[in-house]
């Protein structure tokens, strides 16, 4: 279980054509390093991506990362940005041009399907998807059609509706209903612009057969499309507008902090997850278990460079989060799975009974051992009682 640290990659959208101030960066794309002409500070990253950056070549960066998590690994990648940077564009894109979701999407579909043809019936799989958008910091379901119901933060993956899809096509089906009910909004940064978060949850359960024993794992896809950072300065906002733009700075505040917390902390001190909705859903994603990818998305026009330096900040205190990322199974015995005939299925599936299977495992494993060390001991009292017997003759 080793720590690894979060992945950051920056991606650099082509300029608008908003002025012709031209860029505030240099990009090394050898050395992953970016520059801010302002002043010549230096940010490292793992990898950057230029303006002319295609869709495929950055869903072909995050695709192991997609892999791991077909094998049972929790995974997480979101996008950073301020607005009009091109984090709806990365994350989801268009009909035409699609982005990391739909393609992580169909991967999943293929690579589980296939495992089903190569495996005949000793493969099993289920896939089911959940989206929530996090707007003026309550939490909505996108998938209950009834976008005024918030659901509470506590367990909010329970509390969420949850779909199980059988095609990537469905999946995207669903999904795309779901976004709709998204709240954008027209801003004079961006047309289309994302006015809450949008957390889109895959979860992934697999289950097959080896040595008489039950290998199960349960891995959860996270892909996240956080709402832009906005500056008055730039944005010509109404009043409804402005409150959401509060609302997402401040939100996009304590993740800063949190992040900060986590890699500098202090005695006894505890990390602020619970300060927003954000990063109470993300919490396993940074400084917990998961594999995670930030994709920052910087607007490298010479007017943003103020905006560009905060999310060149934030992309370097990311890198030094650290995670550990575990592998989700569950081995049953075949001696287990018959003492679980006597359970209810719901009981089954609950993560009580997982806990409980965990443990009766556990116990089994010990039994054989002890029986094995008592068969041993039982061999070598045999032994010694007939060199005893032996020695009595003489
Ligand atoms: N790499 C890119 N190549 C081509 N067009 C891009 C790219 N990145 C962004 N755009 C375009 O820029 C506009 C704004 O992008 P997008 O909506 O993805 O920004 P955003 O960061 O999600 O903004 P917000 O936070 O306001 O929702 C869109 O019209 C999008 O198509």
């Amino acid at each position: 279980m080793a720590q690894e640290n979060v992945n950051v990659v920056a991606r650099i959208r082509p300029l608008s054509n908003e002025s012709n101030d031209g860029t505030c960066i240099e990009t090394d794309p050898i050395s992953s390093t970016i520059t801010l002409t302002t002043n010549q500070k230096q940010f490292n990253m793992d990898k950057v991506f230029e303006q002319n950056a295609t869709q495929e070549e950055i869903f072909g960066y995050v695709q192991p990362l997609i892999a791991t998590v077909i094998n049972g690994i929790h995974g997480t990648i979101f996008a950073y940005g301020q607005t009009g940077s091109g984090k709806t564009h990365t994350m989801i894109g268009s009909d035409e041009n699609h982005g990391i979701i739909p393609r992580a999407i169909e991967m999943i579909f293929i690579a589980l399907n296939e495992e089903s043809e190569k495996r005949n019936d000793n493969f099993k799989f289920k896939i089911s998807c959940t989206a929530l958008q996090i707007y003026c910091e309550k939490t909505y379901d996108l998938l209950n059609g009834n976008e005024k119901i918030e659901i509470p933060i506590s367990d909010i993956f329970k509390n969420a509706k949850e779909v199980e899809v059988k095609s990537s096509d469905e999946c995207m089906e669903i999904l795309k209903c779901g976004l709709e009910q998204r709240k954008v909004s027209g801003t004079s940064m961006n047309e289309t612009s994302s006015r809450s978060h949008a957390i889109l949850t895959l979860t992934l359960k697999t289950e097959y057969f080896k040595e008489n024993k039950k290998h199960e794992r349960i891995s959860r896809l996270n892909m996240v499309d956080l709402a832009g950072s906005e500056s008055r300065k730039h944005t010509n906002n109404n009043k409804t507008q402005n409150f959401e733009a509060s609302n997402i700075n401040k939100s996009l505040l304590t993740l800063g902090k949190v992040i900060r917390e986590i890699i500098n902390p202090t005695q006894n001190q505890v990390i602020s997850y619970r300060s927003s909705k954000l990063t109470m859903i993300l919490r396993d994603s940074l400084g917990g278990n998961s594999k995670t990818t930030v994709i920052v998305n910087i607007h490298s026009n010479s007017k943003h460079a103020t905006e560009t330096s905060s999310t060149l900040d934030f992309a370097v205190n990311v890198k030094n989060v650290k995670n550990t990322a575990i592998l989700q199974e569950f081995i049953t015995s075949k001696e287990t799975l018959a003492l679980m005939q006597y359970c209810t299925p719901a009981f089954f599936h609950s993560q009580i009974c997982i806990k409980t299977v965990t443990e009766v495992q556990r116990l089994g494993e010990e039994n054989d051992k002890l029986k094995i060390e008592l068969a041993k001991e039982k061999k070598i009292n045999r032994i010694t009682n007939k060199v005893c017997k032996f020695r009595l003759l003489f």
